[in-house]
């Protein structure tokens, strides 16, 4: 029978440990000694997701598991009805989401106050997470509740300590729970110390995790070698009631600590190794060795689900900060920051020392350079090295390498560099492109061995994609600038001129063509816009529309010519141009070859096709500009004027009848004027018909640039910077007067049928048998027009007027045609000269010119002989004079009409008579009324 006291400590123990199973964290159920459902503590019940024990009481527990886990559930309770601890780890799902745990299940008797088992408790835990690790705890645990269980004499003292424990550590976990662990086993087992040691890093020695010693916490300290701790490091509970300091003399901490007793028990994780020990020790003797051992082996159970706890924490935390790492090493920065940021990420998430990337040396495949080296504290200088006998050698021929140890022996001939960076371990892979083929390699090195451990490589692996990638986007940028450095030098240094622009003509770019081309600087590109170089004429904004038109309906443009001014001169800029919008529809891109010399050569050949025509009529004319004959006063007055005005550009206007000698002076005019290199362009107004005279003084368009070709060019631009010599200016049209006052006011025409204006510097010589005062006075010629032109008059006295100019002359003229016809002829009979100097001549010089040059073909020896014409006219020269000057010139046209049987061309025509050109004595006839009934009449 038990005491009082034994009986209430008893229903104390039943009362806390109800408690007990209602807080617990496990899933705790009651069962009868048949296995039947008696109750379940609320976390079961949540962990299993039931809602409603009731319907549940009474059914067979063991059969709510299924298969092999059954005949284990079976076992367990058979095995606890014997009053040992039944366990085992099965698989159930939980009753609502049917998620799959593992449970570790054990299942203990419930004494009764006979020492009997009464009833049975099943204890299952989650172990779906930690299952590989609390396996081993578990059975631990079972092996230690098996002793309990078979050796307790009193449950009901275990169960109070148990109790006074667990609440002290019950609701603690992580870094409160060991030192609360080892204060509550002290406190409730009544001893001096308690302490929970942790094995080290380096696998071999241990370290204290939390203590508690006469009524304090102790500072953490090693756990002495070659104690009592020791042996339960192997594994084994051990237990000295007394005499502690006997048996350890040689420790020296329980001999200072002067304690008497000890009892240890091993901590075991899920892989059954040894993770640390529990122990406790007194000053007194420690008599009951099963109380204390179990108490202990089922704390260190629960130590060692902490333990495991922990190191999932921390291999979760390690994890995270390698996640962390390996986010930083490879984030968004690029080149040298990048493979910095690599290799000092990679070393902290594997914990290595070192770290570094490399790649080959360009045209190698035995020698690399580093692109990043972490050495710990820092980045090393980056530096090439060559392969041979390296650790690395392996690595850069493809080959993942560890060598977990002893490096510097594995590779003598670097045994020096290694030794100086106390390399100990080495680990790398091979940093490949998309298309496999080595680029370089990452590598860690350590100054301790490393294990293999199949998620550093995968970290690693992760590492060296990124590597690979960034090797690959380098050389691909490599790539990319020496493309981009070689379209820029096409597009800088070819000879045809590109630009970019805006859509608002801006430029973007220009190469050195186009700069060249427009005249305008690398720093005025940008701030330069395209239609800026257009000039405000009609036709270069005809132009450019047109351009701009075909650009705007998406078009390309090929081959449009413009005219443009240099930015830096104004000089014009003839072009042809091509454009093509960007397909980003943001820029257009320009081509232009610079035909600048092709167009002036163009326009320089018309222009000098066109002389030609005039230098050549010239020639077939003959004229000796410089041979102006005569002595007379009147011509020396003449003679004077022209000196005067010559070098002046000033416009010069000419009267006098036919053949006195205008053109003459015209010419005489030009040869003494700056302009005497320039052409002297002639137009005969008379002998051009009146719809064509605009177009021969101004040129007329043919359409488009490409007509510039077949332009024809008017005599103003072919005598631009020379002179224009305006024969007959009284003949001309009243429609063209106003245009031509244009001319002579500004300087300015456009060409018939164009738009084009034209600037030139012509001088103006205008000459005209006509009274004009006359004539604008009765309003056949705009008087405006007649003092533009009459700024300068010179007058030519006809030559019956300045008769001693006659035998000057005839002189001249016998000289010039004698030595012509290869003649010799020194006389002329004085008879002659008299009725030269009789004779009115109404032709002027030119009729005495052709009078001598008949004379002289037909003199056979050294006299001048008479010729009939001259006879005859002689006796009509009487006559003539009573009629007026036109009546006279009519009469004497119509008499050699008659001469020449009115044949008016040909060299033996009226025209070659009169020595004039057979349009012009055509003109005159009309003039005149001169027409052939009128003999015949
Ligand atoms: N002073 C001169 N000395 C020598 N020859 C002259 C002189 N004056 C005129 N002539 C000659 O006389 C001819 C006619 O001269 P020119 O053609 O200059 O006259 P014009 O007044 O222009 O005639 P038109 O009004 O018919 O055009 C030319 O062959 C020219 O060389």
């Amino acid at each position: 029978m038990a005491s009082p006291d034994l009986e209430e400590a008893l229903r104390r123990s039943e009362e806390l440990a109800a408690r007990l199973i209602e807080s617990s964290r496990d899933c705790i159920k009651v069962l009868d000694l048949n296995g039947h459902l008696l109750s379940m503590n609320a976390h079961g019940m949540t962990a299993l997701e039931i809602c409603d024990f009731g319907p549940l009481v009474g059914s067979p527990w063991i059969e709510f598991w299924d298969g092999q886990d059954r005949e284990q559930a079976r076992a367990a309770v058979e095995e606890a009805r014997q009053g040992r601890v039944g366990r085992f780890t099965g698989f159930f799902a939980t009753a609502q989401t049917k998620t799959p745990k593992w449970w570790d299940v054990s299942v203990t008797a419930i004494l009764g106050k006979d020492g009997k088992p009464e009833q049975l408790l099943a204890i299952s835990r989650d172990v779906t997470r930690l299952k590989e690790a609390e396996q081993a705890i578990q059975q631990a645990y079972g092996r230690l509740e098996q002793q309990v269980a078979a050796r307790t004499r009193d449950l009901a003292q275990t169960g109070l300590v148990l109790r006074q424990i667990v609440e002290g550590v019950e609701s603690k976990i992580g870094e409160q729970f060991f030192p609360s662990l080892v204060q509550q086993l002290a406190t409730a087992l009544g001893v001096d110390y308690a302490y929970v040691s942790e094995l080290r890093e380096d696998g071999i020695s241990f370290r204290s995790r939390a203590g508690w010693g006469k009524g304090q916490p102790l500072p953490q300290f090693d756990v002495p070698a070659h104690g009592p701790c020791e042996t339960v490091l192997t594994r084994k509970c051990v237990h000295h009631p007394d005499q502690l300091r006997e048996l350890y003399p040689h420790v020296q901490l329980i001999q200072d600590i002067g304690v008497e007793s000890y009892c240890g028990v091993p901590i075991v994780d899920g892989s059954d190794r040894v993770i640390g020990h529990l122990a406790i020790m007194d000053s007194k003797p420690m008599l009951d060795p099963v109380r204390t051992t179990s108490t202990l082996g089922i704390f260190a159970m629960r130590a060692a689900a902490e333990f495991e706890r922990l190191r999932f924490e921390r291999a979760l935390c390690k994890s995270d900060l390698t996640l962390r790492k390996i986010d930083e090493g490879t984030a968004a920065t690029t080149g040298a920051d990048f493979f910095n940021s690599l290799v000092k990420s990679l070393a902290e998430a594997l914990q290595t020392r070192y770290a570094f990337v490399s790649k080959f040396v360009s045209g190698s495949h035995t020698r690399v350079r580093t692109l990043a080296f972490w050495h710990g504290d820092g980045f090393l200088d980056n530096f090439e090295y060559d392969l041979p006998h390296t650790p690395c050698e392996r690595v850069l021929a493809g080959e993942v390498c560890l060598f977990p140890e002893k490096v510097q022996d594995l590779f003598p001939e670097h045994r020096e560099d290694l030794a100086k960076l106390g390399v100990e371990s080495y680990l790398a892979i091979p940093v490949s492109d998309r298309s496999g083929a080595v680029m370089g390699h990452l590598a860690v090195m350590d100054t301790k061995p490393m294990h293999d451990d199949p998620r550093v490589l995968s970290v690693f692996k992760i590492f060296g994609v990124r590597a690979g990638a960034e090797l690959e986007r380098e050389r691909l940028d490599t790539r990319l600038k020496e493309n981009e450095e070689r379209l820029r030098d096409l597009f800088d240094e070819a000879p045809i001129a590109y630009v970019h622009e805006g859509l608002d003509t801006r430029f973007l770019r220009a190469n050195r063509a186009a700069m060249r081309s427009l005249g305008i600087t690398p720093e005025e590109v940008n701030g330069t816009y395209g239609r800026s170089f257009i000039p405000d004429t009609p036709d270069a904004q005809r132009r450019l529309k047109e351009a701009f038109d075909s650009v705007g309906r998406g078009a390309d443009t090929s081959g449009v010519v413009l005219e443009l001014r240099r930015k830096d001169n104004g000089k014009p800029l003839w072009i042809q141009w091509w454009s093509k919008p960007d397909p980003s529809g943001t820029y257009t891109r320009t081509m232009f070859v610079d035909i600048t010399e092709r167009v002036l050569m163009e326009q320089e050949k018309a222009r000098l096709e066109a002389q030609n025509v005039y230098l050549q009529e010239e020639i077939k004319g003959a004229h000796n500009f410089e041979e102006l004959i005569g002595s007379s006063t009147s011509l020396r007055k003449v003679l004077k004027n022209v000196e005067r005005v010559a070098p002046t550009d000033s416009t010069v206007l000419i009267t006098g009848e036919t053949g006195t000698g205008k053109e003459l002076i015209a010419r005489a005019v030009h040869n003494l004027s700056p302009r005497k290199d320039r052409p002297l362009v002639k137009v005969n107004c008379a002998a051009i018909p009146a719809g064509l005279i605009e177009s021969e003084l101004f040129g007329h368009e043919k359409g488009a640039f490409t007509g510039a070709l077949t332009k024809k060019m008017g005599r103003f631009e072919v005598a631009d910077k020379g002179t224009i010599f305006l024969d007959e200016i009284g003949d001309l049209p009243l429609d063209l007067q106003s245009k031509l006052l244009r001319v002579l006011q500004e300087g300015e025409f456009e060409r018939v049928g164009g738009t084009q204006t034209f600037k030139v510097k012509v001088r103006v010589i205008a000459a005209t048998n006509r009274d004009l005062a006359q004539q604008s006075k009765a309003g056949q010629y705009r008087p405006d027009l007649y003092y533009r032109l009459n700024v300068f008059p010179i007058h030519l006295p006809p030559l019956r007027e300045r008769e001693s100019d006659i035998p000057l002359l005839v002189q001249y003229f016998v000289r010039k045609f004698a030595a012509n016809f290869g003649k010799k002829i020194d006389r002329i009979p004085e008879r002659m000269m008299t009725a030269f100097q009789r004779y009115p001549w109404p032709g002027n010089i030119r009729e005495l010119e052709h009078v001598i040059e008949r004379a002289v073909i037909l003199s056979e020896g050294p006299e001048l002989e008479p010729i009939e014409w001259l006879s005859s006219s002689d006796g009509k020269a009487g006559q003539a004079k009573t009629h007026t000057l036109q009546e006279a010139e009519r009469q004497h046209i119509v008499d050699v009409l008659e001469q020449t049987s009115w044949r008016v061309s040909g060299p033996k025509g009226a025209a070659a008579v009169l020595g004039l050109k057979p349009t012009t004595l055509e003109a005159k006839m009309k003039k005149l009324g001169i027409e052939r009934k009128h003999r015949e009449a």
